[in-house]
């Protein structure tokens, strides 16, 4: 599974547990992160992540692209609710493109444990089918 890990400053420590916590689990999947998630993330766990420019500069952007290319298959989203962020449009951007193609999504600590345990259970690998459906065109007969 591709996975994308972002957190905004004030998620980042919680970012860093969860990601040291399921270390085992997530170093059996390619990850994508933003800039700075990504190198924090690198320094504490050793896990081996693709960064992205940070999230003001376009890593948001970068991410949201692969998406729209259907190589995403989870994104992990720690938002800080409580601050406004310069390039908010660029965040509700990549929750939109992951609404448009169905990825699975967590803005926060409780739904991205779920996410991630249910990796290590082949939970979320009914995204094939997910994906088979979204390639299907809509139909007008009924
Ligand atoms: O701002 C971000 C996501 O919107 C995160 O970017 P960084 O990981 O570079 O801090």
């Amino acid at each position: 599974m591709n996975i994308a890990l972002i957190a905004h400053d004030r998620k980042k420590e919680t970012m860093i547990k969860l990601t040291t916590a399921y270390t085992f689990i997530l170093k059996e999947h390619t990850l994508y992160a933003t800039g700075t998630t990504g190198t924090k993330i690198m320094e504490a766990t050793g896990l081996e992540i693709h960064c992205f420019n940070s999230g003001p500069l376009g890593g948001d952007q970068q991410i949201g692209a692969l998406i729209s290319e259907n190589k995403i298959d989870l994104v992990i989203f720690l938002r800080d609710p409580l601050s406004s962020q310069p390039h908010e449009p660029d965040v509700n951007a990549l929750i939109r493109l992951c609404d448009v193609y169905e990825v699975p999504l967590a803005t926060n600590i409780g739904s991205a444990e779920v996410l991630i345990r249910g990796l290590s259970k082949g939970l979320l690998d009914f995204r094939t089918i997910q994906k088979e459906a979204t390639l299907k065109p809509l139909s007008f007969d009924n």
